[in-house]
Formats: C-alpha cells, structure tokens, sequence
C-alpha cells in the first residue's frame, strides 16, 4: 500500500498537476465536454491507465461534465498514485 503524503509533500505535487485542485483531502479535476457522448467517451478513456495503475478515480458524470476525484481509500489520504493517475489523466 501506498503511505499517505505529508502537507507539506501534496503542496509539492499541487505544483505538478496544475488543473487539479485539493477539495479536502482529496485531488480533484472537473471537465466538460460538448455533450454527454463526448463526456462517456472521456471516461472511457479513463479505464486503461487506470487499470494499468491498479488504483481507480471516483467518477461523477452530469450531462457534458465529468468531475474526477482522487484519493487512496486504502490509505485514507493521497498518495503519490492519486498524483501519478492525475498526471496520466491530464496527459490523455
Ligand atoms: C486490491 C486493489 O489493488 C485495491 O483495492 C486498490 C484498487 N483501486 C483503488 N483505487 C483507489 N482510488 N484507492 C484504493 O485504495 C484502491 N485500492
């Protein structure tokens, strides 16, 4: 299992993932779309690198918004995969 980051680590890794913001102690990213197909297909996207990682983003969908949300429920916290997931998921 992933260790949960210090305070002073996740500022750190805020600086990485620019779009993402911390909503409590959770990494979270919101998107919107043209419309709902093109928001599923978003997260379609999704499931490969997430699997990959072995570590899974809780997933809100409204209509042509998808709001990502990270955390390490293992962990009770952010770990460096929520970072290295976001980093990925940006990169899509
Ligand atoms: C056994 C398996 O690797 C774990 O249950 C993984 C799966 N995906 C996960 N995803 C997230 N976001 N947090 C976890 O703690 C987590 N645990």
């Amino acid at each position: 299992m992933s260790q949960k980051l210090t305070d002073a680590e996740i500022q750190t890794q805020l600086a990485q993932v620019p779009d993402w913001t911390l909503e409590g102690d959770r990494l979270q990213r919101t998107y919107r779309f043209k419309d709902f197909v093109e928001a599923i297909a978003f997260v379609n996207k999704l499931v490969e690198p997430a699997e990959a990682a072995g570590h899974h983003p809780d997933i809100a969908i409204s209509y042509n918004r998808v709001i990502v949300t990270l955390t390490t429920h293992d962990a009770g916290g952010l770990t460096q995969k929520d970072f290295d997931l976001a980093t990925q998921i940006a990169n899509l």
